[in-house]
């Protein structure tokens, strides 16, 4: 019987509503071999814009929910958010798998997933105010609210964390994420 492959680590890119997660996650995709994204379950409406997400009623979240359909789940913004366990199935083939999730969940996250990488995306407040009003996703009260949690600590006991900071290129915060990440990452598998 041939041993089974070591799953890839969990990536968690967190930080603000716009400091850059989704533009970091999607650069990182074509520039680093092997790495693939985990897909969300979000009770958003669809095509929002954005991320490629599952977007899904309330009582289709609690359904699948019921039905351990999900590795990690979690309320913010007035949303419910999971993490579902086809995760596993990427493990098992990509160098590494990123996903977007909220820093309350990392704790948990940590326990579920055992290697999580916690890549923390960080920028100016006055660089997350033009960000989130040029999106043009949230109206200016929602806005105001995101604003107010940004800075949102990171909780304690978190094995690995590495600070990126995304005021300036993109370009800029890819290379960083690469560089941290690139002892971690797997042998890509077929
Ligand atoms: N380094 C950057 N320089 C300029 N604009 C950026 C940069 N990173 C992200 N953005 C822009 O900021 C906005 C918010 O980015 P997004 O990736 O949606 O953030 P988040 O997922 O953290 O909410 C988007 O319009 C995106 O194009
Ligand atoms: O507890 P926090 O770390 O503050 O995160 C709260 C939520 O905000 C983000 O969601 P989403 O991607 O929908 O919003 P964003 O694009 O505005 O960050 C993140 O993925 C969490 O789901």
């Amino acid at each position: 019987m041939s041993p089974r492959p070591v799953k890839a680590p969990v990536i968690a890119v967190v930080g603000p509503s716009g400091v850059g997660k989704d533009s970091l996650m999607d650069a990182m995709l074509t520039r680093i071999p092997g790495l693939k994204k985990q897909r969300r379950v979000i009770t958003r409406a669809p095509e929002l814009g954005g991320e490629d997400y599952v977007a899904v009623s309330e009582t289709q979240f609690a359904d699948l929910c019921a039905e351990r359909s999900f590795a990690l789940h979690w309320q913010a913004h007035g949303l419910y958010y999971a993490i579902p366990r086809e995760i596993d199935v990427l493990r098992r083939s990509a160098s590494g798998v990123v996903v977007n999730l909220s820093r309350k969940a990392l704790l948990e996250a940590q326990d579920v997933f055992s290697t999580l990488i916690v890549l923390s995306v960080t920028a100016t407040p006055e660089v997350l105010a033009a960000r989130l009003n040029a999106r043009g996703r949230e109206d200016r009260a929602e806005v105001e609210r995101r604003l107010a949690r940004a800075s949102t600590p990171l909780p304690e006991g978190l094995l690995h964390v590495v600070e990126i900071d995304n005021s300036g290129p993109l370009d800029a915060a890819v290379a960083t994420a690469e560089a941290a990440l690139t002892p971690w990452l797997q042998p890509e598998r077929a």
